[in-house]
């Protein structure tokens, strides 16, 4: 069953809209690098995943079937038939259920630092959420973030690491665990081949929880797809790589004969 997520629109009026879609843990704020950059031309649509930031918390376990149904309520909301779509991990794994369940609502596809099967080991999620479930969410955090940045990112600029943790801290337990279980839960592979939206796939090169291997097989599944690597990032290339993430997103998106 869908719900009313949390989102906000920047960015012209008449212009083809984007969709952008975060990662366990996120708010809609972790897209403010991608902003200045994709306003000049698109109507940016950002929103919280359901059991994040300002959206509503419904009890868990989530499934990527709910995580993709919000997404096309919140277009039905905003009269949208059919948008762009930017997400990274969970968020790109709600785009790939998109692209796969309701193709004719799905322009063109951006897939980041996602993987189309859950990532890490079946006993790594179970303790992610057991922790979650004793100790909260800002248990588990700096652990988190620390495979979001590459070493280099996070000596520089501590207090954005720190920001992230917060944010993460202040995710619900209940909203993560259901996110969790969406992730745990999830097979995304066998739809890949029927859809037909021109894909970009971007990976980090030092991504450890969505390397380029996950990314490379996505790409090979998905018939109209193109595959980057970006050299210095790890999961959170959006961020740390922002400059190159923005010119992929300006090129693959301005592809489009609605964004001519
Ligand atoms: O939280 C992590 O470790 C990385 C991640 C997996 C899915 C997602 O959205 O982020």
């Amino acid at each position: 069953m869908s719900v009313d997520v949390h989102y906000t629109v920047d960015g012209p009026e008449d212009g083809p809209v984007v969709v952008l879609s975060g990662s366990l843990g996120s708010r809609l704020d972790m897209w403010d690098p991608q902003m200045a950059g994709l306003t000049g031309r698109f109507r940016v649509v950002r929103y919280d995943l359901r059991g994040h930031g300002s959206s509503p918390v419904p009890p868990a376990p989530y499934t990527m079937a709910d995580l993709g149904s919000d997404v096309l309520r919140l277009l039905d909301r905003l009269k949208v038939e059919r948008a762009h779509f930017a997400g990274l991990s969970i968020g790109g794994m709600t785009g790939m259920w998109l692209a796969a369940n309701a193709p004719e609502r799905i322009d063109r596809l951006a897939l980041l630092c996602t993987s189309a099967t859950p990532p890490g080991t079946p006993e790594a999620w179970e303790e992610r959420i057991r922790t979650v479930r004793t100790q909260g969410t800002a248990a588990i955090a700096p652990t988190v973030v620390s495979r979001w940045f590459t070493p280099a990112y996070a000596e520089r600029d501590p207090e954005t690491v720190s920001l992230f943790i917060d944010m993460i801290a202040n995710t619900p337990d209940e909203g993560y665990v259901g996110c969790c279980n969406a992730i745990q839960t999830m097979d995304l592979l066998p739809g890949l081949p029927s859809i037909t939206a021109p894909t970009l796939v971007v990976a980090g090169k030092l991504d450890p929880t969505s390397p380029p291997e996950h990314a490379e097989l996505i790409a090979s599944r998905i018939p109209n797809a193109r595959m980057e690597v970006i050299p210095d990032a790890a999961h959170l290339a959006s961020w740390e790589q922002a400059t190159f993430v923005n010119e992929l997103l300006l090129d693959h998106f301005g592809r489009s004969s609605a964004a001519a």
